[in-house]
């Protein structure tokens, strides 16, 4: 199929007849979520959501627990599949692939390919704890990418750099804190080089103390003019800094989104409102 077809396609779970829209016509947005639903059992989290970032636009989505923030995210990093809808990332489809001029569920090859488009970086960091911090980050570049031990090291070196951990190579994660955890989880997620960086609160998980060194490296990496970035957080002063674009979820769909001035500071929705209340005024 070329960049100008269209094709009808089965969703990846139920099989039900989509519409296929045009393939990664100029200026697309990066991310796209269209009319996707997301169940878990009888509980709709995602409700038809319609969703799209822009190619190096920082977005952070708010919004009450259980709004189907971080499923969001853990479908972008397909690790949760979808119902219906369909995604498109970098201007493929995420959940599904081209077989004989038709979109049907994506096989496990596709999906491996467009993981590499994405970094994730969780709330509980998810190192291996057998691993020193080098291996930690060398790890996915050699197996997955096929680097060479030595530029696998090279490369590791580089985001140990860029997130102050230089000197911490050799040691393993019980031996940091956990703010230098979640520094080297966010190196190793670099590593691999991604077009967009997934941030699932990252700092939720962290003592007080140790949220301010996670979110400068963060804010270091929203400097980054082509990087796109999607973040889950709770840190609203913080989301008003970085961020484009904040969108607040509720019950699976986009209740407001704007500029953090906007949707922060002076909300136009009730929910927004409520919700806000309970937090400290980013302004
Ligand atoms: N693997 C799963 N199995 C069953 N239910 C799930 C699963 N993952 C998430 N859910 C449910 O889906 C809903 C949305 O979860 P999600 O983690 O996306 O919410 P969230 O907005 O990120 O919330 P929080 O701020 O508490 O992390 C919740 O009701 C949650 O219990």
């Amino acid at each position: 199929m070329n960049s100008t077809d269209t094709a009808n396609t089965a969703s990846p779970e139920t099989g039900q007849t989509i519409a296929a829209p045009d393939q990664a016509a100029a200026g697309e947005p990066i991310i796209k979520f269209e009319k996707v639903i997301k169940r878990f059992g009888d509980i709709t989290v995602l409700d038809e959501l319609d969703f799209q970032v822009r190619k190096g636009e920082k977005v952070t989505i708010i919004g009450p627990s259980g709004s189907g923030k971080s499923t969001v995210l853990r479908i972008l990093m397909t690790l949760e599949t979808i119902n219906d809808g369909v995604i498109h990332v970098a201007g493929k489809p995420l959940w599904h692939e081209e077989k004989d001029g038709r979109l049907v569920p994506a096989g496990e090859e596709h999906l491996r390919e467009m993981r590499k488009e994405m970094g994730m970086v969780f709330q509980q960091f998810n190192l291996f704890p057998h691993m020193t911090v080098r291996r930690n980050i060398t790890e996915a570049p050699v197996h997955v990418l096929g680097l060479s031990k030595a530029k696998a090291a090279e490369r590791a070196e580089k985001y140990l750099d860029l997130v102050g951990l230089a000197e911490h190579a050799d040691k393993f994660p019980s031996q940091l804190s956990g703010g230098q955890q979640q520094r080297v989880a966010i190196a190793r997620a670099l590593a691999m080089r991604p077009n967009i960086m997934l941030f699932d609160e990252p700092t939720s998980a962290l003592d007080p103390e140790l949220v301010g060194e996670v979110l400068n490296v963060i804010q270091r990496l929203a400097g980054e003019h082509d990087l796109t970035m999607l973040l889950v957080t709770h840190e609203m002063q913080f989301a008003k800094q970085i961020s484009d674009r904040v969108c607040f979820f509720d019950k699976g769909r986009i209740v407001e989104e704007g500029p953090p001035e906007q949707v922060l500071v002076a909300p136009h929705e009730t929910r927004t409102q409520e919700f806000l209340k309970g937090f400290i005024n980013p302004e």
